[in-house]
């Protein structure tokens, strides 16, 4: 990413309330052409909604999202040809085979029909399904799913892709590989990439920056190196007790939403979405 990067998504404002609750408040976040960026938040963050609010799956009642220039509200068909959305939820069908179901995005994201076979056949093999590609959907692994839905995404060659915690449930692995293919492409392609998880070991590893969102807003942004030298600086001038390792992405995350961390983090909506994604696997 150059300092000269155009700006993929930019939210001022965003605000989006269920009932009394303001699950987005205030949302201010920038996110550059080209990079990785990590939303990151305790559950009931406020992450997803934001999310779908810059997918245009949801209104922006208040506040402005702009993806490429364009607006969210105004303007939601050139945003939607411009991003490729992995959601939370099973977006593929077990009941099809791998290739037909990235040929049905292919359809619905109006790739040329001329194009179609082939621009499927790349998105397979961009995430390591070639082999796989004929088999029903249904025998895959979870970590196959999850990398199916990520060439579902990729067969508009979107110039931004939005993950919505693309590695929830899977093991060490299946994360890995999801991780990779995502780099992969990236690399090959400059596409911008904006993904929200729970692991933090992954944020720190494969993203530029990262957000830490808190009660509907950013409370930290910059690299997981600038966040957890931020602490660890901060930490020494306090004199805390405890400050010979540096901190890590996780300290600074637990620094943010402190308390509100264990208050937060509902064990039934982690369990219910590791189980979404773990009836995948059986
Ligand atoms: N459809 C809905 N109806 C009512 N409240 C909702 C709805 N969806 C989300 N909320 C509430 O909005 C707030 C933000 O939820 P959201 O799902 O955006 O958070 P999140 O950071 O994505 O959480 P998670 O990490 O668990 O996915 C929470 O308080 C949640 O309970």
């Amino acid at each position: 990413m150059t300092r000269h990067a155009a700006v993929a998504v930019a939210c001022t404002g965003l605000t989006y309330a269920f009932g009394d609750t303001n699950a987005v408040d205030g949302l201010d976040l920038t996110v550059h052409e080209g990079e990785v960026f990590g939303l990151l938040g305790p559950n009931g963050a406020g992450k997803t909604t934001a999310i779908r609010c810059m997918t245009t799956l949801l209104p922006v009642p208040t506040g402005m999202v702009r993806v490429f220039g364009h607006d969210a509200a105004d303007d939601r068909m050139a945003v939607r040809r411009l991003l490729g959305y992995v959601p939370q939820q099973l977006s593929a069908d077990a009941s099809l085979t791998g290739r037909e179901n990235v040929a049905l995005f292919a359809r619905v994201f109006d790739v040329p029909r001329r194009e179609r076979a082939a621009r499927v056949g790349q998105a397979l093999a961009a995430v390591g399904l070639t082999d796989a590609a004929d088999r029903l959907v249904g025998t895959y692994s979870g970590g196959m799913v999850r990398r199916l839905e990520l060439a579902q995404a990729l067969v508009s060659a979107p110039r931004l892709l939005i993950l919505d915690e693309p590695t929830i449930g899977l093991d060490p692995i299946a994360r890995t590989g999801v991780w990779e293919h995502i780099g992969a492409v990236r690399a090959a392609t400059g596409m911008t990439v904006l993904v929200t998880t729970h692991y933090m070991d992954e944020a720190d590893q494969y993203c530029d920056r990262v957000g830490l969102m808190h009660h509907g807003r950013i409370r930290a942004l910059g690299t997981p190196a600038e966040l957890s030298e931020g602490l660890g600086a901060r930490r020494r001038a306090e004199g805390a007790a405890g400050t010979a390792s540096p901190p890590t992405l996780e300290d600074v995350f637990r620094d943010i939403a402190g308390s509100g961390l264990d208050e937060s983090s509902g064990d039934f909506r982690d369990v219910r979405s590791t189980r979404r994604t773990a009836r995948r696997v059986g």
